[in-house]
C-alpha cells in the first residue's frame, strides 16, 4: 500500500487537489477563442513580440502547440533542452506505436540505470518566473493556488510565444490533448453512460468551469490589461489543465512540489513497468531508474501510477490494450433501498461521508471490505439496527474502525445485493456494447466522423474491460451463493435426518 500511494504521488498526477474553488456546478460550454491580432500580445506586458499568436487553426482550438503527433518542434525542443543545461540524452523523441510521440532508446540501457537528469531550472513550478511579472504578482497576490496558477502561467507564457522563454517547450505541447475536458456533455452521455467516468468526468469539466469563472470574476474582469479575455478564456482553461492533467508530476523528493519538466513529460505510460520519475538529490535533477532493459529503438516508458483504464482515460485520454493493467477496476454503484424500513436509520447511520448511494472498486482480484460492510447495511433488517452504525463506519473509508465484520445470518442476502448490482451494471455495458455497433452510421462528414469513432473505439474499450472485471466478480458471488446455499441444504438434510432418527 505504502508503495503504491508512493507512485500514485509521484506520477504524473491528475487531480485538483489543491484546487479550493468551489464546484459551480455549472456546464461545460466551449467558448470559441477569439483571435485579435492587436489585443492579443501587446496590451498585457508591453512585451514586445516578433511573433504573435494569430496563426490560423483548426476551428475551438488554441493557436500554439502543435499537433499530438507531430514531431515538427521536437529537433528545436531537444536544441534548446541541451542548450538550457539538459545532460546528453540516451533516448530521443520518436515517433511511437504507443502514445503517438515518445522516447525511444538510441543505446543500449541496462535495468537499474538511472536516466534523464532534467535539471530544476528547466521545471516549470508555481514558482517560476512570469514573463509578464505584473501579471504573476497579481494572482500572487490573490493567493491563487498552485494549479489555476500554473494553468495561468502556462496560457501567459504560450500568448508570449517567442518572447517567452518556453517557447520551444510550449510550441512542441500538443494543440489539443488527448483528455475528457474535450468530450462534449453529449459525448459523455452517449459513450460514456455504463461507466461510472462519465461522472467523474462531468465532475473534472465543472471544476475546471468553476475555476476558471472564479479566476475570471475575482482578478482577470479587475486586470483586463493583464488577462484580456481574447488570451485567458474558457477554451485556453481548458487547454492548460488538460495540459496538466496529462504532464504533472508530483516530486516527493522535493516536498510533493508539483512541476513540469519538459522532456520528462515526454516518456509515455505502461502498465508493465513501475518506476516512475522523482528529483534526485544527488544528481540534481529529475530522473527515473529503469526496471528492464531497453535495446536501440525500443520505447522507453514510466509509469503514471496505479490507475485504473478509466483513471488513464479521464486525465491521459487513452485505455491501455485489453488485460494489460493489473490495476484496472471498476466502479460498483450500491444504493440503500428506498422501500426499506429503516431506510431513514441506516441514511442516519452513514452520516459520516457516506450516502445513500456509494460507489466502491472492484477489481479482478476482488473488492474492498469496505463495500461487504455496505451490502450488510443494505440488507440488514430492523432486528439489527444495533449493529448499523459500526456497518456505516465499517463501509466508510475514512473512519479507521474494524472492517472485517462477518454477520453470517444475513451474509447470503448481502452477496446477492452485490450481486444484483454487478448484475445491473453489466446489463448497462452489455446494451451499450451491442448499441456502439451501428452508431454513428449516418454520419457523413469525414472529420465528425473520425472523431466519433475514436471517441467510440476508446468507450468501447474502456467497458470492454470494466465489464470484464464484472463478469469477474458475478461469476466469484455465484460461486460463492451457490457454496452458501448447497451448505445450508446440507445442514437442513443434517437437521431432517436428526428429527427422523428421534421420532
Ligand atoms: C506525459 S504525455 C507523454 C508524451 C506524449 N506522448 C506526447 O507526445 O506529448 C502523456 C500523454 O501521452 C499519451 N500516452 C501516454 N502513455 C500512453 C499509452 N500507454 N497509450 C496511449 N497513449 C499514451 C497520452 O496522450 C497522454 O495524455
Amino acid at each position: 500500500m505504502a508503495e503504491a500511494s508512493g507512485i500514485l504521488q509521484t506520477a504524473f498526477i491528475p487531480t485538483l487537489s489543491q484546487n479550493p474553488y468551489p464546484n459551480l456546478n455549472q456546464y461545460y460550454s466551449p467558448l470559441i477563442f477569439k483571435r485579435n491580432k492587436t489585443t492579443f500580445h501587446n496590451v498585457r506586458c508591453s512585451l514586445s513580440t516578433t511573433e504573435t499568436a494569430t496563426k490560423t487553426t483548426p476551428d475551438n482550438s488554441i493557436p500554439w502547440g502543435c499537433d499530438i503527433d507531430s514531431l515538427e518542434n521536437a529537433s528545436a525542443l531537444q536544441e534548446w533542452l541541451s542548450e538550457s543545461g539538459l545532460p546528453p540524452q540516451k533516448m530521443g523523441i520518436q515517433r511511437v506505436d504507443v502514445g503517438e510521440r515518445g522516447l525511444v532508446a538510441l543505446k543500449n540501457i541496462r535495468k537499474g540505470e538511472k536516466l534523464l537528469f532534467v535539471p530544476p531550472s528547466l521545471f516549470i513550478t508555481a514558482d517560476s518566473e512570469w514573463s509578464c511579472g505584473e501579471a504573476g504578482k497579481v494572482l500572487k497576490r490573490y493567493n491563487v493556488p498552485d494549479w489555476p496558477l500554473l494553468a495561468t502561467y502556462l496560457i501567459s507564457e504560450a500568448s508570449l510565444m517567442n518572447a517567452s522563454r518556453w517557447n520551444n517547450y510550449i510550441s512542441a505541447l500538443p494543440r489539443q490533448p488527448y483528455s475528457l475536458l474535450y468530450w462534449t456533455r453529449s459525448e459523455l452521455d452517449k459513450y460514456l453512460e455504463a461507466s461510472q467516468i462519465r461522472e467523474r468526468a462531468i465532475e473534472r469539466i465543472n471544476d475546471v468551469t468553476g475555476t476558471y469563472n472564479d479566476l475570471r470574476l475575482r482578478i482577470f474582469s479587475k486586470y483586463p490589461d493583464l488577462f484580456p479575455e481574447e488570451v485567458f478564456n474558457m477554451e485556453t482553461f481548458k487547454w492548460s489543465f488538460g495540459i496538466l492533467f496529462s504532464r504533472l508530476v508530483r516530486l516527493p523528493a522535493m516536498d510533493g512540489k508539483v512541476a513540469l519538466v519538459p522532456w520528462a513529460d515526454m516518456l509515455n505510460h505502461s502498465c508493465e513497468v513501475e518506476t516512475f520519475l522523482d528529483y534526485d538529490k544527488s544528481s540534481q535533477g529529475v530522473v527515473f531508474t529503469t526496471d528492464r532493459a531497453y535495446e536501440p529503438g525500443e520505447q522507453v516508458f514510466i509509469s503514471y501510477g496505479r490507475k485504473s483504464n478509466g483513471e488513464l482515460l479521464l486525465s491521459y485520454g487513452f485505455v491501455p490494450r485489453e488485460g494489460t493493467n493489473p490495476r484496472d477496476s471498476v466502479e460498483l454503484s450500491l444504493s440503500l433501498r428506498k422501500s426499506d424500513k429503516c431506510y431513514k436509520e441506516k441514511l442516519e447511520a452513514l452520516k459520516y461521508g457516506l450516502s445513500a448511494s456509494q460507489c466502491y472498486p472492484l477489481q479482478v482480484t476482488g473488492w474492498p471490505l469496505e463495500l461487504m460492510a455496505y451490502a450488510y447495511l443494505a440488507v440488514s433488517p430492523p432486528s439489527m439496527n444495533r449493529q448499523f452504525e459500526e456497518m456505516a463506519n465499517a463501509a466508510s473509508n475514512k473512519i479507521t474502525s474494524k472492517k472485517d465484520i462477518r454477520y453470517p445470518e444475513i451474509e447470503e442476502d448481502a452477496m446477492q445485493f452485490i450481486l444484483d448490482a454487478c448484475e445491473s451494471s453489466i446489463s448497462k455495458y452489455s446494451k451499450f456494447l451491442q448499441a456502439s455497433g451501428s452508431m454513428d452510421l449516418d454520419v457523413t462528414n469525414p472529420k465528425i466522423l473520425n472523431r466519433k469513432v475514436f471517441l467510440k473505439q476508446l468507450a468501447v474499450d474502456l467497458c470492454t474491460s470494466e465489464q470484464r472485471i464484472l463478469f469477474r466478480a458475478q461469476y466469484i458471488l455465484r460461486r460463492r451463493l451457490r457454496d452458501i446455499r448447497s451448505g445450508e441444504l446440507r445442514a437442513l438434510r443434517i437437521f431432517d435426518g436428526f428429527r427422523k432418527l428421534f421420532k
